[in-house]
């Protein structure tokens, strides 16, 4: 996401490999006994950064969310994805969407950064629950995250690219997995076709490949 303005700014340091992000400190307003990514100490914070990190068997998974947006076309639907140009993921395919900001909610989270990302301005009442996932990265913990995941229909919204992320419509038949995150086909393909899901995966050492999709 583009704007980071709320709340305390964690200390972020160098860019990984691929543009993946800084690591990304834990804030102290975990559960109790939360394994804190990377062994930092938790530092200083407020409860607005608490609200961004939750805690899943006792392992911190830092707030995001995804909105899958969709439009008819002659051929069948589309989805709007993007590749992503800067942060997290860069040079992948991906959903819109990002890091939930402070103390908003899902929801508001999905439609902000459906906006920044797209320039498409969704009613919340437009958007669907569409489930939940979470992503652990044993070997680089403070890059653990979970997402809550939405969907909704774009009617004839036109995305505008944007320097975080290029916008591009594929037909929901014709996704382009070789360019997205390898654990897209464990899970996507339930979520494209209405069914509501609940998953988690588990990325290998080399952070890239999947050592365990659990999807229900
Ligand atoms: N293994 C994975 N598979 C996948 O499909 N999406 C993943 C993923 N791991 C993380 N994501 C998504 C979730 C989240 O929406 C996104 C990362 O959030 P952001 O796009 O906000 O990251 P950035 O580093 O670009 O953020 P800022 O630096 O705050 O702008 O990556």
């Amino acid at each position: 996401m583009p704007r980071r303005t709320r709340g305390p700014v964690p200390d972020v340091g160098a860019r990984g490999p691929d543009g993946t992000p800084p690591e990304v400190p834990v804030a102290s307003g975990v559960s109790p006994g939360a394994v804190i990514p990377d062994g930092r100490s938790p530092g200083s914070t407020t409860p607005e950064v608490s609200r961004e990190w939750a805690t899943i068997d006792g392992t911190a998974y830092r707030r995001v969310v995804l909105c899958f947006l969709f439009r008819p076309s002659p051929t069948g639907r589309e989805v709007l994805l993007g590749l992503k140009r800067t942060g997290f993921g860069t040079g992948r395919v991906v959903a819109l969407g990002g890091k939930v900001d402070g103390d908003e909610s899902d929801l508001d989270s999905a439609v902000r950064e459906v906006e920044e990302e797209s320039g498409i301005v969704l009613p919340p009442s437009g958007l669907r629950y569409a489930g939940r996932i979470s992503w652990s990265f044993p070997a680089r913990p403070g890059w653990n995250m979970q997402s809550a995941l939405f969907t909704a229909e774009a009617g004839r919204s036109v995305p505008v690219p944007c320097e975080e992320i290029e916008p591009r419509w594929y037909p929901v038949d014709a996704i382009p997995w070789a360019a997205m995150w390898k654990d897209a086909p464990h899970w996507l393909p339930q979520l494209l076709a209405g069914t509501r899901i609940d998953a988690h995966i588990e990325m290998a050492a080399d952070n890239d490949g999947v050592a365990r999709a659990t999807i229900s």
